[in-house]
């Protein structure tokens, strides 16, 4: 659990166009990483090339490597859904298996990856991971009722327990707050802060006071021009980036001046 990430070169291309050039971090196991910048900067996309779910959209590809641990990510033979598995994604939007239970939902993936798991084991697993997100307490009694009928902030945390149930290395967040109301935010903050002893937790936020408040290490990407690629322009201690960042284009940025 909780492995370091080295990203060299990165290049992500959307078919022929270059969406974000010239990536190189180091990830931090045990931490937060929050990634920052204007809309369009390539965020996302930089955070769905963690985890191959770029690849989703037909003729994306990438130049340059991930490596997790000693594992090449984007080696010859490696199985993007095995990728996906060690790598698990929440999204802006929660989005639990709408049809599905609350138990069901935790359960969905664990399944797949052990259809031979017995009932007990089941059981545990989905209440050690509802626990871990701090929701078994709102949910168990009533785990079969549809996952669906939750509040936002319980579906958010709905999805980070199924994401941990198969218990992932690296945990990547895209705005898991940015639909929520702030007392369900301030849950998935502490959930963040209490998750990071066991994974390595990438998130991309807007809200910079968030930035500030979860996570270790900030990374500041921005656009080099309009309809250029975008690229990360400095990545620090999150104190450093927020109080004496190196480069203006951050401090601009921090400080309210574009974005
Ligand atoms: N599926 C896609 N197909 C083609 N281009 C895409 C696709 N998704 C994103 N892009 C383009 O890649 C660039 C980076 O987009 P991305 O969504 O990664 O930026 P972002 O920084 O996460 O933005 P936001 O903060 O608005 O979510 C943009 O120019 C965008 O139009």
């Amino acid at each position: 659990m909780a492995k370091r990430i080295e990203v060299k070169d990165l290049d992500i291309y959307y078919d022929k166009f270059l969406a974000v050039q010239g990536v190189s971090m180091t990830i931090e196991p045990r931490s937060v990483t929050a990634l920052i910048g204007p809309s369009g900067c390539g965020k996302s996309t930089f955070l769905r090339s963690l985890n191959r779910m770029h690849e989703l959209v037909p003729n994306a590809r990438v130049e340059g490597t991930v490596v997790m641990d000693d594992q090449d990510l984007y080696g010859p033979n490696v199985d993007p859904v095995s990728v996906r598995r060690q790598v698990g994604m929440v999204f802006q939007r929660p989005n639990p298996f709408p049809t599905m239970s609350i138990y069901e939902n935790v359960a969905a993936g664990l399944r797949l990856n052990n259809s031979r798991i017995g009932k007990r084991d089941l059981d545990d697993l989905v209440e050690r991971s509802l626990r871990s997100a701090n929701l078994w307490n709102e949910v168990k009694d009533r785990l079969n009722k549809p996952g669906s009928g939750l509040s936002g902030g319980q579906q958010q945390r709905l999805c980070i327990a199924r994401a941990i149930a198969v218990q992932p290395d690296v945990l990547l967040m895209d705005e898991p707050c940015s639909a929520l109301d702030p007392i369900s935010t301030q849950a998935i903050e502490d959930l963040i802060n209490e998750l990071k002893a066991d994974y390595t937790i990438v998130i991309v936020t807007h809200n910079m006071q968030q930035a500030a408040r979860v996570s270790d290490t900030t990374g500041f990407f921005n656009l080099q021009g309009v309809g250029q690629p975008g690229q990360l322009v400095e990545i620090d201690d999150t104190t450093k980036v927020f109080s004496t960042p190196s480069n203006q284009a951050t401090e601009d940025y921090i400080s309210g001046r574009f974005g």
